[in-house]
């Protein structure tokens, strides 16, 4: 059987999806989000895949042996990871942003690929609303015949084989945080943040590349600005959009975390810090 554990603005999509398709799949939510799905069910509006309302099987533990895709937001990780920890999963896809979670779920014992989800979804009125019209997942060479990877891909999904965890995951990662970090920051889509801030657009990107190389994935500034660049200029972060509304917001996931891997490789990352210190500062 698959669970998706989280089933919000990405999870609720591809559960959504998946029991479309016709999968033996059931949604693990927290109790208030249970109750809902269960008396409403879980209604999508997609740009891509349509709208429709899915009445899928609800529970708020993971199945015994389940293969999971994992989409809680990173500050959720340390409060579903005993109830998964106790499922003993066939496989957990973890889609969660940044790279610090894939090593917490292996130090827990759990079979997982960290993978990394390219998807404008949100949840808006109890429905999730998924704009955009793509819906990329891009899975470790290692899990690509994973039996959630292969449902996803089943279910309509965009799926590639992107190399090591590593790569999957830094690859997102070293262009997601600038990008995250900018429009939070600025509290400005990111067209607007990069003509405004110039000059701390270009030390970030110059301060993560360094990172991300650091940690394996050789990365020059050139190509994450030009990435940032290629973006729609009105294209906002999830981390702004929560950072906004006073929190809770990945900030460690998306920041934090990039500057403790700064100080373990001796990288001096000024712009990184100042960011990171004002974004946490909001939310205190
Ligand atoms: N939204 C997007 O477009 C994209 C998001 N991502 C990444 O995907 C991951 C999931 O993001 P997203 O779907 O937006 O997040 P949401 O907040 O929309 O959904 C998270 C889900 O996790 C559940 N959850 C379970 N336990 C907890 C807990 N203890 N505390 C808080 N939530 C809990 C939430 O429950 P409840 O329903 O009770 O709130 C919710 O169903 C993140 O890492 C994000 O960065 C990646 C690409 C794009
Ligand atoms: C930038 C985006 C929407 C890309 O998928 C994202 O992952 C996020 O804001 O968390």
């Amino acid at each position: 059987m698959l669970a998706v554990v989280g089933p919000g603005a990405v999870g609720g999509l591809l559960a959504a999806l998946l029991h479309r398709a016709g999968e033996d799949v059931v949604a693990v939510a927290r109790p208030a989000t249970a109750q809902r799905l269960l008396a409403d069910g879980l209604h999508v509006r997609s740009e891509l895949y349509g709208e429709w309302t899915a009445h899928l099987p609800v529970a708020t533990e993971a199945p015994d042996g389940a293969a999971v895709v994992l989409a809680v937001k990173a500050y959720a990780l340390p409060h579903v990871l005993p109830d998964l920890v106790t499922a003993r999963p066939a496989e957990v896809l973890a889609l969660l942003n940044g790279t610090a979670h894939a090593e917490t779920l292996r130090r827990a014992g759990l079979p997982v690929a960290g993978a990394s989800i390219q998807v404008e979804s949100m949840r808006e009125g109890g429905a999730v609303v998924h704009r955009g019209g793509f819906c990329n997942l891009t899975v470790p060479d290692d899990a690509a015949s994973w039996r959630t990877t292969r449902a996803l891909e089943g279910a309509g999904v965009a799926v590639r084989a992107g190399g090591t965890e590593t790569e999957v995951l830094w690859r997102k990662y070293a262009f997601l945080a600038p990008m995250a970090l900018l429009t939070s920051w600025t509290d400005a889509p990111i067209g607007p943040a990069l003509e405004r801030e110039p000059a701390l657009a270009a030390g970030l990107v110059a301060e993560v590349a360094a990172v991300a190389t650091a940690e394996g994935v050789p990365t020059e500034p050139a190509g994450l600005d030009r990435a940032l660049r290629r973006l729609p200029e009105t294209m906002r972060s999830s981390l702004q959009h929560d950072v906004h509304a006073g929190g809770p917001a990945e900030i460690e996931a998306l920041g934090g975390d990039l500057l403790r891997l700064a100080e373990r490789h001796g990288i001096d990352v000024p712009v990184l810090a100042r960011l990171v210190g004002d974004v946490r500062g909001r939310l205190r």
